[in-house]
């Protein structure tokens, strides 16, 4: 999908809402365990009820991966099922030396590898260029490089000054120089508002995948206020607070709710 259909969509649905698909076995309604494939059965009504309300959907790999070969088979089914119009991303923060990142770049762009056709990747900066171009090299792609996540450990690595600069300021100039704001988004915490003007400065064309509304208290009216570009620009991610707001046979209905209490206040801010 290219920048362009992105901002179309998000104009049209009048909505910047990613609905990460973080399925824990363990969490879903017990009257799905029954069901041939459980998780699927899952990730299918979720999809189905939040899909007016939603652009992009967002598998965590980790949630599947902890299943073995089900798990992959739950995953591939889920982002065969996921409308055209919305983007996906394979939340799996990627990134190794070029000959291995070019096998992950495969994993999730080539279908005819893994059984995966994602439009995008999230990757981990932290070993440089030639990890991160292997997975430039699919057009329509994108990669999603971690700049400011949303969690405490944040503060570790990521804010520590670098000459003038802090670290995340480092990694997203640098990264610059190796895609165009058409092939790279960059992961920025909706728990990270205070950096967010700075990150603007420095990123104004970007998409930003914003993860951390909902269940990590993230401000999504600071986010939309700050973050906001000409052409969209943000995609923000809620996953607990949709998938499980219902632990009983209600789950999609809840999830439609919350989702489309998300999208209206998007709206408003668009
Ligand atoms: O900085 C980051 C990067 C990724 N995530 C991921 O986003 C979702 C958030 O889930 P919630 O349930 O809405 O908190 C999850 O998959 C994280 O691994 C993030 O939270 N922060």
């Amino acid at each position: 999908m290219t920048a362009e259909e992105l901002s179309q969509i998000i104009y049209r649905k009048r909505s910047y809402l990613c609905v990460g698909l973080d399925t824990d076995i363990r969490k879903i309604p017990s009257h799905l365990l029954s069901e041939p494939d459980p998780v699927f059965a899952f990730n299918r009504a979720i999809i189905d009820a939040t899909a007016p309300y939603a652009v992009a959907y967002k598998p965590n790999i980790a949630f599947y991966e902890a299943m073995g070969p089900r798990g992959w088979e739950s995953l591939q089914k889920t982002i065969d099922y996921i409308p055209a119009d919305c983007f996906t991303i394979a939340d799996a923060k990627r990134g190794d030396i070029g000959n291995t990142s070019s096998l992950y770049a495969r994993t999730f762009f080539d279908p005819s590898a893994a059984g995966l056709n994602f439009d995008s990747v999230t990757v981990a900066p932290y070993m440089g260029r030639d990890s991160v171009v292997p997975f430039l090299e699919y057009p329509g792609k994108w990669v999603i490089l971690l700049a400011l996540t949303s969690n405490a450990g944040s503060a570790d690595f990521q804010r520590q000054p670098v000459g003038e600069r802090e670290l995340y300021e480092v990694v997203m100039e640098t990264a610059q120089t190796w895609a165009t704001p058409d092939q790279l988004m960059f992961v920025v915490g909706a728990t990270q508002t205070e950096q967010l003007a700075r990150i603007r400065e420095i990123a104004p064309d970007h998409f930003l995948l914003v993860p951390g509304v909902g269940a990590q208290g993230g401000s999504l009216a600071d986010v939309s206020r700050i973050g906001l570009n000409s052409r969209g620009g943000l995609l923000v991610n809620a996953s607990r607070s949709i998938l499980y707001a219902s632990a009983g046979s209600d789950f999609a209905e809840r999830a439609a709710a919350e989702a489309q209490a998300l999208q209206a206040e998007m709206a408003s801010y668009l």
